[in-house]
């Protein structure tokens, strides 16, 4: 397509920006700088084994007690100096650093937090299979504004549903990045050439109906009844009671699978499980459940912890951990429901019993 009729992602932000005729510029600045820091991920991650940190580890433990590596740690790094130093942020706050990180003194503070996991699916990496970097823009409490104030963790504890943008960029065959700023979810394909974003996916909607779904199935030992119930119900297929076959993916890397399913529709669990009762779930609520929930639900998709809407979440916690579903709505909404019912699922009842192949 020639260059004229392309939209960059800069062009699309500021066709956003005139809806709000007062705003500064300020709020698109900082996603260029956040899409920067992507970009600049993006190559490390191109260089695979020649860049020589492919897989490597850092040697430090994150906050989450999971080894860091490498990538996480220079992913991190780019983020942060990318962003830093705009004057648009008030802080940040990731995966890979304990604490919020407050803005130096030498730079300007701005109105924003930016929360984000640099690098996700990072187990992947040793393998040549799609990590991305997932990111949420929240607006900082007025009184941090107000005095310029260093943040702290209790600043960031808003709930998904006021969350101003939310994104991930994909490093897979080719480098996407996938945003919404609350007008819908719209994809831009890096041009490797130019190193621009284009606009290449616009208005991405989640079909409401699938016969695809994504669960680590090695933890359905440990899953509550409902989840139970609901693969159960899947696995028996056409001779099941939902009458359809369907097919299951699992990639480990969070922010590929909701790609997939942006664009053609299933489901994701990584449900709230017994697995170890300090984490009540595995991914993280404000830098993987939230953003991608934001992204689901700008999509015509939907996101839940099963119980309730993740977008409602009173987070307590910077690196709280939580149960997420995520997809199509209708399935969702299935899943939640089972939540609701009293289920047929207990393990003494003979008939799960058998029917479960996961069961020995
Ligand atoms: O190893 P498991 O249990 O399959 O978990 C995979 C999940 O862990 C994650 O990789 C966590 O993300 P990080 O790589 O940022 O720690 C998710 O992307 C993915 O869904
Ligand atoms: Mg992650
Ligand atoms: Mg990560």
């Amino acid at each position: 397509m020639p260059l004229s009729q392309r939209t960059t992602l800069t062009q699309f932000l500021i066709e956003q920006r005139r809806r709000y005729p007062s705003a500064s510029g300020d709020f698109n600045a900082l996603v260029l700088d956040v899409a920067l820091a992507c970009k600049a991920i993006a190559r490390s991650v191109a260089f695979g084994a020649l860049g020589g940190v492919l897989g490597a580890q850092s040697g430090a433990i994150n906050v989450q007690g999971e080894e860091q590596k490498k990538l996480d740690v220079i992913s991190n790094e780019l983020f942060v100096r990318a962003n830093e130093w705009g004057g648009h942020l008030a802080g940040m706050a990731s995966e890979e650093m304990d604490e919020p990180y407050n803005i130096p003194s030498a730079y300007p503070r701005g109105k924003y937090l930016l929360v984000f996991d640099p690098l996700d699916g990072s187990s992947n990496i040793d393998v040549n299979v799609s990590v991305g970097s997932i990111f949420s823009i929240l607006r900082a409490p007025q009184d941090v504004i107000d005095s310029g104030r260093d943040v702290t963790a209790a600043d960031f504890l808003q709930p998904g549903c006021q969350q101003l943008a939310a994104g991930y960029a994909l490093y897979g065959p080719s480098t996407m990045l996938v945003l919404s700023v609350g007008t819908g979810v719209h994809g831009f394909t890096l041009d490797p050439n130019l190193g621009e974003f284009f606009l290449s996916h616009p208005d991405i909607r989640v079909p409401e109906d699938t016969q695809e779904f994504a669960i680590n199935a090695s933890n359905s030992r440990f899953w509550e009844p409902p989840v139970k119930r609901y693969v159960d119900e899947c696995l028996a297929g056409k001779t099941g009671p939902r009458g359809k076959d369907f097919n299951m993916r699992w990639i480990a890397s969070m922010v590929a699978e909701a790609h997939r399913i942006l664009m053609r529709g299933g489901v994701f669990m990584y449900p709230r499980d017994t697995k170890d009762p300090t984490k009540p779930g595995r991914l993280r609520l404000l830098y993987e459940a939230n953003p991608v929930g934001f992204l689901m639900e700008q999509a015509g998709g939907r996101a839940s912890t099963g119980r309730e809407p993740i977008l409602a979440v009173q987070p307590t916690a910077l690196h709280q951990r939580i149960g997420l579903v995520f997809g199509s709505k209708h399935e969702v909404e299935r899943i939640e429901r089972y939540h609701r019912e009293p289920t047929p699922y207990q393990d003494d009842n003979p008939l799960f019993a058998e029917r479960s192949l996961f069961r020995a």
